[in-house]
């Protein structure tokens, strides 16, 4: 159980380089609360998805302090921090990431069947709340038993989300989830997402390039505020 005025997110004086690089991220500090729905931005290749990779325990920083619901990151083992991943941490891809050869029910029960935690979330049984997200986001009944990848692309968005909703993780971290859908479908799907975040009270960190979209968010963050990483070198 977390407490509640922990910070979902905290970083202090976090850098990171990839090997044989130069430093991509240099942030002083960013703070994110329980339940805040943020907006983050930036250029093609400003480490977005770096910072999102290191928020979610896939990569270590080599220097500073990274905390994810109170628990430190650097101190769990490379299968802990998975293992912390899976039941607090609800990722969405710009590509889905769905597994192909699956249904849509068998991709969306995935995380309640690797982690216990999000299993032990659950108020119905697994199948039962994976219809009612499905149908929540729009997935109709007769898609269910369906191969993925026979679906829309904006289906399988949808999937995705509802995959990465599935026993109430407490962040939601969404990597230029809507790129691929046109505007109505993207403000619509937006819509849900939010919805059901504030329904489980999580935390959501939304990545988009579309600015239209900062107003339907508590905060707006511009990565170039934030990342000091590279400014040295134009100063
Ligand atoms: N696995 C990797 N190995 C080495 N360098 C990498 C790796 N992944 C990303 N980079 C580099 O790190 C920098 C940041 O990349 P990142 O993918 O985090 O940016 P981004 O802001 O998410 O970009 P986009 O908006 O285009 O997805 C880039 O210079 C990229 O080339």
């Amino acid at each position: 159980m977390v407490e509640p005025n922990t910070p979902a997110i905290a970083l202090e004086n976090l850098q990171f380089a990839w090997a044989k690089h130069h430093p991509c991220l240099d942030i002083p500090s960013l703070l994110i609360h329980r339940g805040e729905h943020i907006f983050l931005h930036g250029e093609s290749g400003s480490g977005k998805s770096t910072l999102l990779g290191i928020l979610g325990g896939v990569h270590l920083a080599q220097v500073g302090m990274v905390s994810i619901l109170g628990q430190r990151l650097d101190t769990l083992s490379s299968a802990a921090r998975d293992r912390f991943r899976a039941d607090h941490i609800g990722f969405l891809f710009q590509q889905f990431n769905l597994i192909p050869y699956l249904s849509v029910l068998e991709n969306v029960l995935l995380p309640c069947r690797f982690s216990r935690y999000r299993h032990s979330n659950l108020r119905e049984s697994a199948p039962t709340e994976a219809h009612r997200l499905l149908a929540a986001l729009g997935i109709d009944a007769t898609l269910w038993s369906r191969k993925v990848t026979s679906l829309s692309i904006g289906q399988q968005q949808r999937v995705a989300a509802v995959r990465a909703l599935i026993g109430s993780p407490e962040i939601i971290i969404a990597d230029e989830p809507t790129s691929a859908l046109d505007a109505h479908h993207q403000l619509h799907f937006l819509h849900l997402l939010k919805q059901e975040c504030l329904a489980n009270q999580a935390t959501l960190l939304f990545v988009s390039h579309d600015h239209r979209l900062a107003s339907n968010f508590h905060r707006s963050i511009a990565l170039s505020d934030l990342n000091q990483a590279g400014r040295q070198a134009f100063a």
